[in-house]
């Protein structure tokens, strides 16, 4: 099984490229959808978020006002990281002295705190996020799927790039990301600002990708793009993506059963 890595930055294009995806047959997992499915009305995402920001972050209807979640978070770090804490999926803790948009692991402190954060994240994030990206792409690998995308906007940030690859960056040059983002959420300047600047920079993550879409011209311009990277993606899995694959799986559980079948034969 090859498991691709869709990542870029806020509106930068990431649904458009998966929706390519999905066209050309090919099974996305999508993080967002996810992760408003783990803190959907009763469920344990929802009664942490409710703890940690009171009951005012909820609509009549009981489900959490996103707008104001939104609004709460991306204004301010400090609440953000109270977010990021209970849905874990941001993982990183900024040495003071770097900016916080360079990833930190510079100096031992950070890299220790980094660590035990991990941890934390393993035990609180399991019922959450992660362990419904993990399912959902369970259910494709049962299904037989050999290559399955994981559209995931905090990719680089939750680390989650560890077992993906290749990782795909959509990238858009940044005068571009502001007007789309601002004219898709109908957001001031100082919003769109607030909520590209509360992920990694694009910049960064372009220089870590294996495969750049610059989708800063047209969708056809792309569209075309998107062609060669189908291309790429789709080529034959290797020999370890095979055995990852639920076909190799059951391939090498049956050639093993054989072998020691016919060992037994040969020593009776
Ligand atoms: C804060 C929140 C309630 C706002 O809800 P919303 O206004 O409906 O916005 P969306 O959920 O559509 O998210 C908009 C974008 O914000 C970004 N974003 C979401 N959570 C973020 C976070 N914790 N830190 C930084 N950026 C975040 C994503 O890039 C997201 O997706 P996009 O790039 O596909 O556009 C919601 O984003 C949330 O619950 N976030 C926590 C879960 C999470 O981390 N999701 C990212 C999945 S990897
Ligand atoms: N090449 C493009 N040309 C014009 N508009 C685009 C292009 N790519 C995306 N958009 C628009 O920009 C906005 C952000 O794209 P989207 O795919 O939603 O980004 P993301 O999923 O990364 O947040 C959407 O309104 C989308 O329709």
């Amino acid at each position: 099984m090859r498991l691709v890595g869709l990542t870029g930055g806020i509106a930068s294009g990431k649904s458009t490229v998966s929706n390519l995806f999905k066209d050309a047959g090919v099974p996305v997992v999508d993080a967002d959808i996810v992760a408003r499915d783990v803190v959907r009305k009763g469920t344990g995402g929802w009664r942490k978020i409710i703890k940690t920001f009171g009951n005012d972050i909820l609509l009549e209807s009981g489900e959490i006002d996103r707008a104001r979640l939104g609004q709460i978070v991306f204004s301010d770090p400090e609440k953000r990281r109270l977010l990021n804490r209970y849905n874990l999926l941001n993982s990183n803790i900024f040495c003071v002295h770097c900016s916080p948009r360079v990833p930190q692991m510079q100096c031992l402190p950070v890299k220790v705190m980094s660590i035990l954060s991990d941890m934390l994240t393993i035990i609180l994030l399991a019922p959450h996020i992660s362990s419904a990206i993990f399912w959902e792409t369970a259910k494709l690998w049962m299904k037989g799927s050999k290559v399955i995308v994981l559209d995931i906007p905090l990719l680089f940030e939750t680390k989650m790039d560890r077992w993906t690859h290749p990782v795909i960056v959509v990238w858009v040059d940044p005068q571009t990301q502001i007007e789309r983002l601002m004219s898709r959420d109908g957001c001031s300047e100082e919003q769109a600002h607030n909520r590209i600047n509360a992920q990694l920079a694009l910049d960064w993550k372009k220089s870590e990708a294996d495969i750049v879409i610059n989708n800063s011209g047209s969708l056809d311009d792309t569209k075309e793009q998107f062609q060669e990277v189908l291309r790429k993606v789709t080529e034959p899995l290797t020999w370890k993506e095979r055995l990852r694959s639920r076909d190799g799986l059951f391939s090498v559980v049956l050639c093993t059963a054989v072998g020691v079948l016919l060992a037994q034969k040969n020593f009776l």
